[in-house]
């Protein structure tokens, strides 16, 4: 059985270049580690007003932790775990400049040397990317007799929400898909990679082959100039060795090939299986996988200077920072049950590595110079926040044919064996499900029913009573309701229509008519949409899409049209339809809460402004004003966000209207 495992957090400052030209503001206190920010100047105080101090796993001290160190501090238990079966990740992450593609890649200078990056892989500089590397081809070397190890690598950027494979250019990797397909490369003659996660996977045979990949990947990562870093990471980049062990079962008393790495080979030790249990996993398979994420560095305009395509790709950047962070805080608060991993590629991407099935190591890269306590603050405090994700790694057994076949014919059974209960509880219970006609009373009350959550003020409310499907013909009812209301009145100036009687035919050929102009609450501009995007549900959805869809009205039994299958929504609500639905909350969720921070950051401002045309002091406005502009830069940063999401919102939407209609006969 999984158990929790907390996110091991380790900061790690840049060595300063020019300690004359930043006074410290910060102390890294390696003993214990902690972060101590202490601001020592009126100037940094302005920037930081209080003492701060963060506490992690780790701080890896600037110019007293060399690359070796690092590894072995942060990367290489991770790595024996992956050995044992286990998923691992290690991530950095940090603003722009920090050391995040230092630490995970080494020094790599002109990438397009590829002596010089040969050679920087071999030397102290090389990063966690070419020690991983090492660390699996010094494991497969030892590996136990009998044991066959294959080590698959794959190099992926995430840019401006694109993913792009780094080391094979046409694999068609913008969607995340899961197929796996595998065959011949007729023009190499090598085997062709495998796809997955719309990357392609490379079989790779040593570790200098490895390297080449690596290099290749590095190349056309993008990279950038700016005010800060001259090689600057605009994407994210995702390395991520895959390591299938084919075991020769215990009778052979062998092991994976974590012997030799110092891992402690849990996977022989844990285990505690009977002979026979051992005789039937004889050819068993573990596989296992780990994820090297360079993540690219948050940055601010004000400060990089970025404008035109790198502005762009700065706020694709913050924005999917700004999503990852929302994640971290939703895995980390017991009331939330939805984690929005939905919202961009990274999130999706870092699912297993964050609250899934991973050791996950995360290095706060962070900047000791006075100038960048703003950054480190925040570095730290998401760091912090990442100290509560916890994961909940196991091992990763495949199961061999004839295990599946004898599984599956398990769930057949159990499946039979719900029904029946299922069946006889319907019978004993005598559960009130409306599996008959509704009368012309029965329709009275839900339309009753329906008003008053068409009237509520918390639209997001899913918990109201209709919502409550009881049965298919329940929700076949209330779309009925829904759909006269919306036909005589339109969805904001609700009044009651005649109601829509067992006698009379609700889906005769009238169309809905145009949507009622939205109304604010006047908070702000977003207001409205918010509206629109929290009603979406299971109700509203497919009776909005009568009117989008260009008519494409589910139609129900009784109106002349479709009847309403019964199997295929239940299925679709189990399936494709859950996820729909989930991505659509986890959406208006963030639609909320950003909108909140939007608020604040307002408010925010305007008391700036206030400050602003009080104030003499030349010196104080010009640093109120610069201020002023990050708040403003961060609002409209917020703003873009909420438009992102309100995006991924409608689109869901759309997708369940489709669902829901393809589930009328
Ligand atoms: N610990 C360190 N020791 C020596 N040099 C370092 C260290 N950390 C970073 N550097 C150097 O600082 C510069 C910036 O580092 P790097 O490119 O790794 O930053 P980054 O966080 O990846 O930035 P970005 O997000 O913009 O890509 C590089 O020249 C790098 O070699």
């Amino acid at each position: 059985m999984a158990v929790d495992v907390p996110v091991r957090v380790f900061a790690r400052p840049r060595p300063r270049e020019d300690e004359d030209a930043y006074p410290e503001c910060l102390e890294a206190q390696v003993d214990r580690d902690e972060v101590w920010i202490r601001p020592q100047t009126k100037e940094q105080a302005k920037m930081c007003p209080t003492d701060q101090n963060f506490v992690f796993d780790g701080v890896l001290a600037e110019n007293q932790t060399t690359q070796d160190q690092v590894y072995s501090r942060c990367a290489e238990k991770v790595v024996s775990t992956v050995l044992e079966g286990y998923n691992g990740t290690v991530m950095c992450y940090g603003q722009t400049g920090a050391g995040k593609t230092y630490t995970m890649s080494g020094k790599v200078g002109d990438i397009s040397n590829l002596e010089a990056f040969h050679a920087m892989s071999e030397g102290p500089h090389r990063g966690v990317m070419q020690r991983t590397v090492e660390q699996v081809f010094r494991a497969q070397k030892q590996a136990a007799e009998g044991v066959e190890m294959t080590l698959r690598m794959s190099y992926i950027e995430i840019y401006n929400d694109i993913v792009h494979d780094l080391i094979q250019e046409d694999t068609n990797s913008t969607a995340l898909r899961r197929s796996v397909s595998s065959g011949q490369d007729a023009n190499r003659g090598a085997p062709k990679p495998q796809i997955r996660n719309g990357a392609s996977c490379h079989v790779v045979t040593s570790r200098d082959h490895a390297m080449e990949l690596l290099h290749l990947g590095l190349r056309r990562r993008q990279v950038a100039s700016h005010n800060l870093n001259r090689d600057s990471s605009r994407s994210h980049a995702i390395l991520t060795l895959y390591v299938t062990q084919r075991m020769p079962g215990r009778r052979q008393g062998a092991a994976p090939g974590a012997a030799g790495n110092g891992a402690p080979d849990s996977y022989a030790k844990r285990s505690e299986r009977s002979r026979e249990e051992a005789a039937a996993s004889e050819g068993e398979r573990v596989q296992s996988r780990i994820d090297l994420v360079d993540l690219a560095g948050s940055e601010r305009l004000s400060k990089t200077q970025s404008s035109g395509v790198h502005q762009s790709e700065a706020q694709h950047i913050n924005k999917s920072l700004s999503f990852l962070e929302q994640v971290i805080l939703a895995i980390g608060d017991p009331n939330r049950d939805h984690i929005p991993y939905r919202t961009c590629k990274l999130t999706q991407f870092l699912r297993e590595s964050l609250g899934g099935n991973s050791y996950t190591v995360f290095v706060a890269n962070i900047r000791l110079e006075s100038a960048f306590v703003n950054e480190t603050v925040r570095t730290c405090r998401f760091a912090q926040r990442m100290q509560n994700v916890k994961n909940s790694p196991i091992l990763n057994v495949m199961r061999q044919d004839k295990d599946i076949s004898r599984y599956i014919q398990s769930l057949v059974d159990e499946n039979n064996h719900l029904k029946q209960e299922l069946a006889l509880y319907d019978s004993l219970s005598q559960a009130s499900k409306e599996y008959d006609p509704y009368t012309d009373e029965q329709r009275e009350a839900l339309l009753d029913q329906v008003l008053r959550y068409l009237r509520s003020d918390n639209w997001g409310n899913n918990d109201f009573a209709p919502l409550e499907f009881v049965s298919v013909r329940h929700i076949k009812e209330i779309i009925l309701q829904c759909k006269a209301v919306f036909r005589k009145t339109g969805v904001p100036s609700i009044e009651r229509p005649p109601p829509p009687l067992a006698s009379a035919d609700p889906g005769a050929g009238d169309r809905p008519g145009p949507p009622s102009p939205a109304r604010g609450n006047g908070h702000g501009i977003a207001d409205e949409e918010v509206r629109d995007a929290s009603c979406d549900d299971w109700v509203s959805s497919p009776m909005r899409g009568g009117a989008e869809d260009g008519g494409r009205e589910p139609r129900s039994q009784g109106s002349g049209g479709g009847v309403l299958d019964a199997a295929k929504i239940e299925q679709y609500k189990e399936g494709e339809g859950k996820q729909l639905q989930e991505a659509l909350e986890e959406n208006r969720m963030l639609v909320k809460t950003k909108k909140k921070e939007s608020v604040m950051l307002a408010k925010q401002m305007n008391e700036i402004l206030k400050r602003i045309k009080a104030e003499d002091d030349k010196g104080l406005v010009q640093s109120l004003k610069a201020e002023y502009r990050e708040l403003h830069q961060d609002r409209a940063m917020l703003l873009s966000e909420i438009d992102h999401c309100k995006n991924l919102a409608a689109e869901c939407q759309r997708k369940l209207i489709e669902g829901v209609t393809e589930c009328f006969q």
